[in-house]
């Protein structure tokens, strides 16, 4: 916890402290950095005493090691005081959470009436400064929860309505059974994750159900879109900003992802789409462990567990030079694939019924079934869009079935006229029924290498044929 989060109380109890006692004060956080101060103090605002070194024998830094308070009326004679404005006489006291001290709060007297009512009434004014100390500690502790209640709120909020458990992904191919184990195994670890596949396929539902079945599930999952948020305010939305730090920055500093995420997961979510430059910013940030703040001086530290997600694919990108080669291999310590849904044909039917239970709830229906010739049109479709396909087109269907089966005449067009495409070619000609066969392997070939450009050149290897040729087909059977 850092005071700097609470800026502007402490700025305003420094100045209580001063109106109250015609004493000046000043006010540092955890690394000695001045946060808050009256008279000559408050030019000194973001500078550090003692050089902000922590290890040094002077008062301050001891005062943080040890948590105690400290009281001279000689500071010049004192070799640990390190005197610089003329000082009289000081009362420093700890701000402290749970024993720690967070902070400095340190009364001083520049003339000798200062000193002297110093010295009158040392013990009021320790309690006094005890009891500010205490207010500003509370302050902080309340601030922080509220963060956390901001975070948790903003992540059930974004959550879909699904909980995120592996059981709710729902499957029975043996890739996507593959993909859960893994993703399962490593959710224990810290280690970096990088989600691809196509849009729809279950990269936001995967991301999430890692985090809740991580050591860091109690901790927030915070998800940020690098594709929906415009490029200028992308840095501050990651890294957060300092106060004052551009025209139309909020008053007191903004606090980015990175450090709302602190102790959980940040999913990076089109990581595809984050501009070049910020790719610098992140590679430092993931390398180093700690953000710097938009106008701010410090790095801050933060413990981050990050998963990204792309629908693209970063090696093309990284030929092209749209992404940075260092910042793909930070991030792909741990690679997922998940495949279409073509890909895994089998998966469709349970799909569908899981959608038809929760669409019928949603919608309050009792639509609890599909009629044959519906569901063989389903299961022939190709879902470009993948499972969030499947969810549309059944939450369209129940919204226009009367009955409690979904009928044909409840699907949407696009449906229904590949069907009626495909069943003028049933049981016809040799050279439809031959594609639709050639499709099906060509797709189980590439399930098993992969979709990447590697994968496609080992599938036309298996397959026996040159890639140019296999390019060709994936074009002609609608597979790529
Ligand atoms: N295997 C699955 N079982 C149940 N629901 C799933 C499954 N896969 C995806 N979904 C659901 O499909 C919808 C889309 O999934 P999700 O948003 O995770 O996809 P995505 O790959 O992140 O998409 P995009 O790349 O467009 O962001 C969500 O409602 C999600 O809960």
């Amino acid at each position: 916890m850092t005071l700097s989060l609470i800026r502007d109380t402490v700025q305003q109890a420094a100045q209580a402290i001063t109106a109250a006692l015609d004493l000046e004060t000043e006010i540092v956080d955890e690394s000695l950095k001045i946060i808050g101060g009256t008279g000559r103090y408050a030019e000194k605002i973001g500078s550090y005493e003692e050089n902000g070194d922590l290890d040094s024998p002077f008062v301050y830094a001891s005062c943080l090691r040890n948590g105690r308070e400290y009281i001279t009326f000689e500071p010049g004679s004192e070799t640990f005081y390190a005197a610089k404005e003329k000082e009289m006489a000081e009362i420093c006291c700890p701000i402290q959470i749970e024993q720690k001290a967070i902070g400095l709060i340190g009364l001083i007297a520049f003339t000798p009436q200062q000193r002297q009512l110093m010295i009158e009434k040392t013990s009021e004014l320790t309690t006094f400064l005890r009891i500010m100390a205490e207010l500003i500690a509370g302050k902080l502790v309340i601030s922080q929860s509220n963060i956390h209640l901001q975070n948790t709120l903003s992540s059930l909020l974004s959550s879909s309505d699904e909980s995120a458990s592996f059981q709710n992904i729902i499957s029975v191919s043996d890739v996507m059974e593959k993909v859960k184990q893994r993703a399962l195994q490593v959710s224990q670890s810290d280690s970096t994750i990088l989600i691809t596949g196509e849009s729809g396929t279950g990269k936001d539902l995967l991301a999430r159900c890692i985090h809740e079945e991580s050591p860091r599930s109690d901790k927030p999952f915070v998800s940020v879109n690098c594709a929906a948020i415009p490029e200028m305010l992308l840095e501050s939305e990651l890294f957060g900003y300092e106060k004052g730090a551009f025209t139309g920055a909020q008053k007191g500093g903004k606090l980015g992802k990175f450090q709302l995420a602190d102790h959980g997961t940040l999913f990076l979510d089109e990581i595809g789409d984050m501009p070049l430059h910020l790719q610098v910013k992140l590679l430092t940030c993931l390398q180093n462990h700690q953000v710097d703040p938009v106008g701010g001086e410090t790095p801050i530290n933060v413990d981050v567990r990050i998963i990204a997600a792309t629908n693209k694919n970063l090696e093309e990108m990284i030929e092209k030079k749209q992404f940075r080669e260092d910042l793909y291999f930070r991030l792909n310590v741990i690679p997922i694939y998940l495949p279409p849904l073509r890909q895994r044909p089998e998966d469709i039917e349970l799909l569908l019924t899981h959608a038809i239970r929760k669409f019928s709830q949603k919608l309050d229906k009792p639509v609890s079934a599909i009629e044959p010739e519906a569901l063989s049109a389903l299961l022939s479709y190709h879902w470009p869009g993948n499972v969030r396909e499947v969810e549309n087109v059944i939450e369209y269907a129940i919204n226009m079935e009367n009955s409690s089966s979904i009928g044909l005449s409840s699907l949407p067009d696009k449906i229904l006229s590949r069907t009626s495409a495909a069943a003028s070619t049933r049981g016809g000609l040799l050279k439809d029924q031959l594609a639709c066969a050639e499709r099906e392997i060509i797709a189980e070939c590439l399930s098993r290498t992969g979709h990447s450009l590697e994968g496609k050149r080992k599938a036309a290897e298996i397959l026996g044929i040159s890639e140019s040729t296999l390019y060709r087909r994936l074009r002609a059977l609608d597979l790529l």
